[in-house]
């Protein structure tokens, strides 16, 4: 995290754009976990630590996709139907049979093509003529229904790169190269912790003035989701010495430290205060509705973010910036999810110069178009605009407002985490 050093560029009052945090992340933030292998069955969503090319060929042999007959292609009359006798039989798991002389081999999806033979009749289109010898149809192109040695992947090539967050299917591709580890990025170790003398711990009765934490239960489930080691730091209260006391300790052990509330303006917000004297600030307001407090930075050597107070800041934060700065530092490939285009539902102003989030459901109109509903609650403290809405519609720094029917830029919440 050396990157982040106290230079300020973002010194001031200025609202940072969006796209100018995400490129500070991507410039000054590095990868800060080392590897280790894991087995297959562990390494679903974990980070590739580096590129692997394929030891062996995908397919590892010529083989049939089909149960039918194999041909030499050259023995087939082009214009006419061919009999030929059937001369031989493999089945899957056969080893490759030394050449054939000639005719159709009976041979079975998987199996290894007899040497010389290019073509496969399926057996749908097959006649028997007597238990030997075999009608093949006219018209079948030179090569149909075989796969070749490497034509999926070839030996030498790149089966996945670096940094690449693992799905299922990248397990069956390891799977098929013979893999039975993967070289994956140590875990990133994230504290979460929650600020503000209102917030409460679940299982105590609430004091005047106090609501639970909505916060970490949430974060923690996002870093999560994102691959990271979570430890739960609890509440800390709104003082300066407890605020720098847990930070610094939170440091010691701890790749990166998320915290939440406590980094507006008020003199009770002493996350940004303490962050400046313990370590250093990158940035600590974006341009951005809901959630313009965000905190980016360093303490005692291990990167800090501070996130708005509000949930649905929070998460919105979270899920643009937050999620940006985890793939830095976890050493993954990360390409900022894509909006999907769906209709406005609804009217909506904005100010030009920032970018907001507005939480929406999805229908489909009558004219089959998906249409996004804005929830009718658009307070960040509304929690209930997050679990009663598939995601958020995007509206740009240029935009000043949209009428029902305008297209705009969708994200389902699935794709944010
Ligand atoms: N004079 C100004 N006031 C505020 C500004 C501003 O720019 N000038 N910004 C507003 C915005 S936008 C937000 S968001 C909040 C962010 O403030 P903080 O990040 O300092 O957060 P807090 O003040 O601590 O809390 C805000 C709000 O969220 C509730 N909260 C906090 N933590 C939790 C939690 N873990 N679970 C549930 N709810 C939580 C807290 O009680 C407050 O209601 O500041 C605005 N004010
Ligand atoms: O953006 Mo604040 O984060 O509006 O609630």
């Amino acid at each position: 995290m050396a990157q982040l050093t106290n230079d300020c560029f973002a010194a001031g009052d200025r609202l940072l754009p969006m796209e100018e945090a995400l490129a500070l992340i991507a410039a000054r933030v590095a990868c800060i976990v080392g590897t280790e292998r894991v087995p297959l069955a562990e390494a679903d969503g974990r980070v590739l630590g580096e590129p692997l090319t394929a030891g062996v060929n995908l397919p590892p042999f010529d083989n049939s996709a089909v149960d039918g007959y194999a041909v030499r292609f050259g023995d087939l009359s082009p214009a006419d139907d061919t009999v030929l006798p059937i001369s031989g039989r493999i089945a899957a798991g056969a080893r490759p049979a030394a050449a054939e002389t000639a005719g159709a081999v009976r041979i079975f999806t998987g199996a290894p093509m007899p040497a010389g033979f290019d073509t496969v009749f399926m057996q749908e289109d097959v006649v028997l003529e007597g238990p030997d010898r075999a009608r093949l149809p006219k018209g079948l192109k030179r090569g149909a229904n075989r796969r070749l040695a490497g034509e999926d992947l070839a030996a030498g090539a790149l089966a996945l790169p670096a940094g690449r967050r693992l799905r299922p299917a990248d397990l069956a591709l390891l799977g098929a190269l013979g893999l039975a580890d993967a070289p994956v990025r140590q875990r990133l170790r994230v504290a979460v912790l929650s600020t503000g003398d209102e917030v409460a711990a679940p299982g105590k009765p609430l004091r005047p003035g106090q609501l639970y934490d909505a916060n970490r239960p949430m974060l923690a489930a996002l870093l999560r989701r994102s691959g990271c080691t979570v430890s739960d730091l609890g509440i800390v209260p709104d003082r300066r010495e407890a605020m720098h006391a847990a930070l610094t300790e939170a440091a010691a052990c701890h790749d990166l430290i998320l915290t939440s509330g406590g980094v507006s303006t008020g003199e009770e917000d002493h996350v940004r205060a303490t962050v400046e004297s313990a370590g250093a600030l990158t940035f600590w307001r974006i341009g951005i509705k809901p959630g313009r407090p965000v905190a980016m930075g360093v303490v005692a050597g291990s990167a800090f973010m501070g996130l708005p107070g509000n949930p649905a800041a929070a998460f919105v934060t979270f899920a643009f910036l937050g999620r940006a700065l985890v793939a830095r530092l976890a050493g993954e490939e990360f390409r900022a999810p894509e909006p999907v285009e769906v209709a406005a539902g609804f009217a909506y102003r904005k100010k030009e110069g920032r970018r907001e989030y507005v939480r929406v459901r999805l229908t489909r109109g009558g004219d089959g178009r998906l249409r996004a509903e804005k929830h009718p609650r658009e307070g960040a403290g509304v929690i209930t605009s997050l679990t009663e809405t598939d995601g958020l519609v995007e509206l740009r720094e240029d935009a000043t407002g949209i009428v029902p029917g305008d297209p705009v830029g969708f994200y389902p919440y699935a794709v944010l985490y």
